[in-house]
């Protein structure tokens, strides 16, 4: 039985061991993906932004289309509270909503960092209360430097924390389980579920998991007695890609071995029947004697044990005389269970407060033990079930029976006895958990869905729907590999629009986004499967080809060139047309890593725009 106890309690705790890895799995995804996603529109905005759109001085003149942009980027990000852009002295200049132009951030550890000298790439600050809007925020930026490499201004997204505790609300770790967001470098807590106050951006010491972390493992699980609230649980753990925090989720031990516990208790009841079984057949057994005193005595003794055991009991202990099929005997828990007193159901019928459904079910059982028992089949003779019972004051409460057949000398059934057990309180923490589990599987379903969106939606820009810049620098690595090693040629096309600006300054923002959108369907509509088009920058677009020799990309560029100077676009009355230029690099021919080769193509972009525009070159030192 021991051994059976453990195995189970072995099977419990690897449940829930998966439970955690898949919860943290779920999480790590979720929020990876939207901080990936995130910081390609930083960059995105970072790139587009006009040099002159950086000072309090003309930037009334960006106010509107740089406002527009940034709000349109808010919209693709509820979890992020507001996009802002702050000049190189930490004052705040746009923000997608509110009007607070002037606010000084440049106390703030974002700024300061690029201030003085953070490089070029993703911050993420601590948790803040946000100046404006008194939200818990964690804020992102990145710089916008000059060609000298000073800080021309900032750019941050506000992540809404509050949002964000949304999706560890969804997770389901039972009612004492824990998940949260912590930062690798010393565990400080960026989110947690439960909240616990002043546990933010707080480090952990002395803590296992953040051992482990420390030491460069990426994901696993952990058993710990959690220093913020004393709970042990099972944790597991995942690092967020290679941003620097990691989620945890953790179900507590209370929780994931209740039901084990409650095995364990029946198992408990089950030995507790068979020693009052035992005591009643000794009772019997000495009664039936009619013996001498000595006899009497340890008569008395068995009794007196039994009553003890029986009296002092929550549940309640009963006996049904099986001819009658009334209670013989009733236990005093049983008014603190139904409202009866003992003496009210003494004597009853076995069904009498029972709900008709219960009181057949039990009557079916009984007829189906007695009959095992009469064909010799002892196992039959200790059950386990559930019935609805009616109390005294006309509630319904759910109990667990377990009973036992008393078998005299002859082996006939004689006695019913058992125990009694309110369980309505699990029941309804049962229903409560098969609603979560079946909420939990719908939205596993659901961020499923999203995840293989999410995927895409991080390698593709969010206007024209061609890879983006990250994805690109990915495949090139990759293919400039292959064609190192297969011998293979390659080549890059780099092509921008030419007076872009004027399109812009002459028609609108809007309508140069939609030039941006042509241009990328006129070049998506010819390439081959195995090419990649990337928006490389603002209007600046990158095709890797693999496979292509320099002078067939030549005549792949050249009829690109062509086929957008044939374009047009209706704007009112007007038919725009606009040129690109295009600067072309192969591999051997100009390089042999992706740097060279993209400087190549730069380089003959620049060429080629020298020389007039609207037209392919290529570069040669
Ligand atoms: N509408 C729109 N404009 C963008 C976007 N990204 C960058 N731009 C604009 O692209 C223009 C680029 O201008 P410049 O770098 O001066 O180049 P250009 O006017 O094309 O001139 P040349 O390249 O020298 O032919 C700027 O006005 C940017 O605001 C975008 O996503 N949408």
């Amino acid at each position: 039985m021991a051994f059976l106890l453990q195995e189970g309690r072995r099977q419990v705790e690897r449940n829930a061991e998966a439970e955690v890895v898949a919860v943290s799995a779920l999480l790590e995804t979720r929020l990876s993906g939207a901080i990936q996603r995130i910081q390609a529109a930083l960059e995105h905005l970072a790139v587009g932004l006009p040099a002159d759109a950086c000072s309090h001085a003309t930037a009334a003149n960006f106010r509107g289309s740089v406002v527009r942009e940034l709000g349109f980027h808010a919209r693709q990000f509820p979890e992020v509270d507001s996009f802002r852009i702050l000049d190189a002295q930490g004052v705040l200049l746009y923000a997608s909503k509110g009007r607070a132009e002037g606010v000084d951030f440049s106390d703030r550890s974002y700024f300061k960092a690029f201030a003085h000298g953070a490089g070029n790439g993703l911050f993420f600050s601590e948790v803040q209360t946000d100046r404006l809007t008194n939200r818990p925020v964690l804020n992102v930026a990145v710089p916008v430097r000059d060609e000298a490499g000073g800080l021309r201004a900032l750019i941050v997204a506000q992540l809404d924390l509050a949002y964000l505790s949304s999706w560890f609300e969804s997770v389901g770790v039972g009612v004492n389980g824990a998940v949260s967001l912590r930062r690798t470098e010393d565990g400080g807590v960026v989110l947690r579920r439960p909240f616990v106050s002043a546990a933010a951006n707080k480090p952990v010491l002395h803590n296992a998991l953040q051992e482990q972390i420390e030491a460069g493992v990426r994901s696993g699980t952990i058993r710990l007695w959690a220093a913020v609230d004393g709970v042990e649980r099972i944790y597991g753990f995942r690092r967020l890609g290679d941003y620097p925090f990691y989620v945890t989720a953790g179900r507590a031990s209370v929780d994931y071995l209740a039901d084990w516990r409650h095995t364990a208790w029946l198992a408990a009841v089950a030995g507790l029947l068979l020693f009052l079984a035992l005591s009643l057949v000794l009772i019997r057994v000495l009664r039936a004697g009619g013996r001498e005193a000595a006899t009497a005595g340890r008569l008395r003794e068995s009794e007196a044990r039994y009553r003890m055991l029986a009296d002092n009991s929550h549940d309640v202990i009963w006996t049904i005389d099986i001819p009658t099929r009334c209670y013989t005997y009733v236990s005093p828990s049983v008014g603190e269970m139904t409202g009866y007193t003992p003496e009210e159901v003494v004597g009853q019928p076995f069904d009498a407060r029972l709900t008709p459904d219960s009181a057949t079910r039990l009557a079916r059982e009984i007829d189906l033990g007695l009959r095992r028992i009469a064909s010799g089949d002892r196992a039959g003779s200790v059950l386990v079930s559930e019935f609805e019972q009616i109390c005294k004051d006309g509630t319904q409460i759910s109990t667990e029976v377990v009973s036992s057949y008393l078998l005299d000398a002859d082996g006939v059934a004689r006695t019913i006895l058992g125990i009694t057990r309110n369980i309505s309180e699990r029941k309804a923490a049962e229903r409560a958990l098969k609603e979560s589990n079946r909420q939990l599987h719908a939205r596993i379903e659901e961020i499923g869905r999203l995840q293989v969106a999410l995927q895409e939606l991080a390698v593709r820009d969010s206007l024209t729907g061609l890879y983006n810049r990250r994805y690109l620098d990915e495949t090139l690595d990759r293919e400039v590999s292959r064609a190192r090693r297969e011998g293979n040629p390659l080549s890059l096309v780099m092509l921008d629009i030419d007076y872009f600006k004027r399109v812009n300054d002459t028609y609108g923002h809007q309508v140069g986004d939609e030039v941006l959108r042509t241009l990328a369907a006129t070049l998506s509509a010819d390439i081959r499967a195995e090419d990649v088009a990337c928006r490389y920058g603002g209007e600046e677009f990158l095709i890797l080809l693999p496979n292509m020799p320099l002078d067939v990309a030549m005549l792949r560029a050249e009829a690109w060139r062509a086929a957008v100077e044939r374009l047009s676009i209706a704007h009112g009355n007007f038919q725009l047309t606009f040129t690109i230029s295009l600067g072309v690099s192969a591999y051997p021919d100009h390089g042999k890593t992706p740097d060279d080769l993209t400087r190549c193509a730069d380089q003959a972009l620049y060429q080629a725009k020298h020389e007039g525009r609207n037209r392919v070159s290529i570069h040669c030192d």
